[in-house]
């Protein structure tokens, strides 16, 4: 669906050149939801502004749905991008206009009839869930309503792709959770391909099928979320996933725990999928001289399916713990030793 091949973006600045992509390579299948992850000036913005060419790659083509942007010209340009909506983090809306002429005005310039369009916009209304609020005018919205009515106006011609500019950054948990949830429905509903940029782990845990991590206008790591969890392989991946898997308490308790008890050993085990912990706990236990104290657990979902974390602590001979995070290792889950002190 969307190709991009070697590109880069350098701005010219006063103080010189400021390469904000550097040859990205990527492919973004058909109906899947990507992220695209990163810090801020790792160079998000800059990449997904180049899928609708908001901004003009300096070298290198983006394609999307088989046409090469940078090579339409600029009413080819306006047709595509019909098919390749946006929502913003805030919302850029019209607040002079109410809800409903808020979503009619991309049917507007596309030259859609009065009588469409009033069609169109009420089942718009109904597809994002602001039944009622039709007449309301922006101001009169919480930030949640309005992200429903910038999603419901980029759905407004049918696209094919919608590019999410860090759409929840500014809404607090609880709604932002409404929102993605709204997107993974969509979705569903429509096959729409999805494009998101964020600096939350959480967001693409919660909706992506498959994540890129950038730095320094760099793709370093991507692939599946759930392999992600996984297996990550760059220190930045390691340190995005501890927003979701090892919240700050987790690293103050180990260190705590660690020192009191130098000669134990904290032990990380994550299960990807099906896998149940318990047996391989209660393996441990009757197999070797150990004692087990579980210190924290949790389970999260990802679009792949569940990954759970569990943190536990190895007391016991030296060679007892070794033997059993040697037997560990061997089962079906990745095992990270967290902190050992001889
Ligand atoms: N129009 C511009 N002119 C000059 N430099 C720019 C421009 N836009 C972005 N940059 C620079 O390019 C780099 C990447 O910026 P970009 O906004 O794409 O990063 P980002 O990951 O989206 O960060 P943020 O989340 O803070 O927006 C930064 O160093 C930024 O200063």
């Amino acid at each position: 669906m969307i190709t991009l091949n070697a590109v880069r973006k350098v701005f010219q600045t006063r103080n010189g050149p400021v390469q904000a992509v550097d040859d990205i390579s990527l492919r973004i299948e058909q109906g899947e939801i990507f992220g695209i992850i990163g810090y801020s000036g790792a160079g998000k913005s800059t990449l997904i502004r180049m899928l609708n060419m908001l901004e003009r790659p300096s070298t290198g083509t983006v394609s999307v749905a088989g046409q090469d942007l940078a090579a339409l010209s600029n009413k080819a340009l306006r047709k595509a991008r019909q098919e390749i909506s946006m929502i913003f983090q805030h919302f850029n809306l019209l607040w002079s206009r109410t809800v409903a002429e808020n979503i009619s005005f991309p049917l507007e310039i596309a030259g859609v009839s009065k009588e469409e369009r009033k069609k169109r916009v009420a089942e718009l209304i109904t597809l994002v869930g602001l039944e009622g609020r039709g007449d309301s005018y922006p101001s009169q919205l919480s930030g949640g309503q309005k992200q429903r009515v910038g999603i419901a106006r980029a759905l407004a011609n049918n696209p094919k792709v919608l590019l999410c500019d860090e759409a929840t950054s500014a809404l607090d948990p609880k709604t932002t959770d409404s929102i993605l949830n709204l997107l993974v429905e969509i979705n569903k509903k429509l096959g729409l391909t999805i494009v998101l940029i964020t600096h939350e782990m959480n967001v693409i845990r919660k909706i992506c099928h498959r994540v890129a991590v950038m730095e320094n206008g760099k793709v370093v790591e991507q692939g599946p979320v759930l392999e992600l969890f996984k297996r990550p392989k760059q220190l930045i991946t390691k340190d995005f996933l501890k927003q979701v898997v090892e919240p700050e308490e987790t690293t103050d308790m180990i260190k705590q725990l660690a020192k009191a008890k130098p000669e134990s050993k904290i032990i990380q085990l994550k299960f990807i999928g099906g896998h149940a912990e318990e047996p391989i706990i209660t393996s441990v236990i009757r197999s070797f001289d150990v004692s087990v104290n579980i210190l924290q657990g949790n389970v999260s979902q990802t679009q792949n399916g569940p990954y759970g974390t569990l943190f536990i602590q190895l007391q016991g001979e030296y060679s007892e713990i070794e033997r059993a995070v040697a037997f560990m290792h061997e089962q079906q889950v990745e095992v990270e030793v967290m902190a050992y002190a001889d």
